[in-house]
């Protein structure tokens, strides 16, 4: 797991550190990783132009020192200095040491010929939307030839949530300090950051534990084991679908396909959609009676096609009075918005899915702190909330949050929340914790629309078809992906 650290955590933990190291010391270590990844990206030092923009805090400060390294190996440099009488001191003399050229916000020709910009302007240090001069530079930077290169953290992005407010340096790399913040992975902060690279200052064993994380392939293969000599069908948890309708089968026979690929244990359907189902999938056990009559279930999946009528109503209760797992999808969101004690009496695990427009039917919108949203809800309800987007997040009643890294916008189409309510029942059928199970869940389904995706446009049948093969690759086990 990569644990995502707040500013908090990282200034509570800089502060143990800097007192046990020399002056200047962490700087050095920032900087000179900063240097090294600028150095990769660039290809050699000598003869490239780089400029940085620079802020007058620590951030600039390390953008100082590491143009200062790069103009040492035989690069142009030039610093733009927004605020020249609070520029960082050592890091301004030794970049003229180097041989750095040095401006002011009036002249910036260097970003239209940069190969390389550094955006030093605001680190962790940054508060509320760019001012105009650094947002103007900021845009010129976006529109010029060179790499961006962020510093620590995008200017303009929110280091602890991702909120932007107007202006941000759209990042193609950022290289952070100590540990990952959440704003680089989660809301709009992901799409500025770019790809993140971890600069190790030292700060780990000073550092909090982290309340907030991103699970990796192996954190999301130990969801995925397959059989031990011992399991036969149903002592790996056997989930129930309740999903879809006579006349739109469609989502039951696409989250009963997601459950049966993650997990080809057994899978029962009930519902009104079970002719549909049947002709799909022969493997899953079918019913048109109600979920109690259903067989033993492990875990249940309400919500998808089922409409919010009488009936679906009546079903929706009879999952939630169950001493079962629940995950409660699309329709039967609306439905738990309108009674939500239906979740808050409940003991066992309740899963909800919401997309940012069913979240606001519990009665806030999601708004720029989508961790913080989602653990608010997840509070208030004593549920897991899995709230979709760009980059899925799950929060635990407990405060514990996870990111997903995985999503593509690809997924962005009608029906692969059905999958992956599907694959998520499927793994919380064998009894794991239900938050991380639900990152594990969006893991994969975003892995699975990678493989989709990159055949052109993806629709919700391809992921149920990539999943197998795509189980098989987070397993590690070198399965070849069949192509189909
Ligand atoms: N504390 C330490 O020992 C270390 C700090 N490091 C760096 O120091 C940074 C934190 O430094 P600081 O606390 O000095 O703060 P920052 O340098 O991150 O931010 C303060 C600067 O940003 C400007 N600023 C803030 N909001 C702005 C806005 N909306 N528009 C335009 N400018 C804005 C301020 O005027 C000030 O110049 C980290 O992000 C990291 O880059 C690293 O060198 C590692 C070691
Ligand atoms: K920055």
């Amino acid at each position: 797991m990569i644990g995502l650290s707040t500013v908090a955590d990282v200034r509570a933990a800089e502060d143990v550190l800097l007192a046990r190291t020399p002056e200047g010391a962490l700087m050095q270590r920032a900087a000179t990783g900063l240097a090294t990844v600028c150095l990769r990206l660039l290809g050699r030092a000598h003869g490239t132009r780089v400029t940085a923009l620079v802020g007058g805090g620590n951030n600039g400060g390390d953008a100082l020192f590491a143009g200062a390294h790069l103009a040492a190996r035989g690069a142009r440099v030039t610093a733009v200095l927004l605020d020249p009488g609070r520029a960082h001191p050592a890091g301004l003399a030794a970049l003229r040491r180097a041989g750095g050229r040095v401006t002011g916000p009036g002249d910036p020709d260097g970003l239209d010929r940069a190969d390389l910009v550094l955006d030093g302007i605001a680190g962790i240090g940054g508060r509320g939307g760019l001012r105009p001069e650094a947002a103007r530079l900021a845009e010129r930077a976006a529109t010029g030839p060179g790499i961006p290169v962020a510093v620590d953290v995008p200017s303009g992005v929110d280091a602890d949530t991702g909120a932007v407010e107007g202006t941000a340096f759209p990042a193609v790399h950022t290289v952070t300090f100590g540990a990952v913040k959440p704003g680089l992975v989660v809301g709009e902060g992901r799409g500025y950051a770019g790809t993140v690279h971890l600069v190790d200052i030292g700060l780990g064993p000073h550092l909090a534990r982290p309340r907030a994380y991103q699970l990796t392939d192996d954190d999301v293969a130990a969801h995925l084991e397959p059989p031990g000599d011992g399991d036969d069908k149903y002592s790996r948890g056997v989930v129930g679908i309740v999903a879809g309708s006579a006349t739109y089968p469609g989502a039951a026979v696409l989250c009963t396909g997601a459950a049966l690929r993650t997990r080809a244990g057994l899978v029962r359907y009930a519902g009104t959609a079970a002719d549909g189902v049947r002709a799909s999938w022969p493997e899953a056990i079918v019913t048109d009676a109600r979920p109690g009559d259903a067989g033993r279930v492990q875990a249940w999946v309400v919500g998808p096609g089922t409409g919010t009528d009488d009936d679906a109503r009546s079903v929706l209760a009879e999952v939630l009075a169950t001493d079962l797992p629940v995950v409660v999808d699309a329709d039967a969101l609306t439905m738990a918005a309108r009674e939500p004690d239906l979740v808050r009496r409940r003991s066992a695990p309740t899963v909800l899915t919401p997309h940012d427009r069913e979240f606001a039917r519990f009665g806030a919108e999601v708004g720029a702190d989508r961790i913080g949203s989602a653990r608010r809800l997840a509070a208030d309800l004593g549920a897991v909330v899995l709230l979709k987007g760009n980059a899925t997040v799950v929060a635990d009643p407990d405060g514990t949050a996870f990111v997903n890294a995985t999503g593509t916008t690809d997924l962005a189409t009608a029906g692969t929340g059905d999958v992956l309510s599907g694959i998520l029942g499927a793994l919380l059928a064998t009894g794991t914790p239900p938050a991380e199970t639900a990152a594990a869940a969006a893991h994969l389904h975003g892995r699975a629309g990678q493989a989709a995706g990159e055949s052109g446009p993806l629709i919700a049948g391809d992921l149920v078809r990539r999943l197998s093969p795509t189980v098989g690759r987070v397993r590690g086990l070198g399965l070849r992906d069949s192509g189909a």
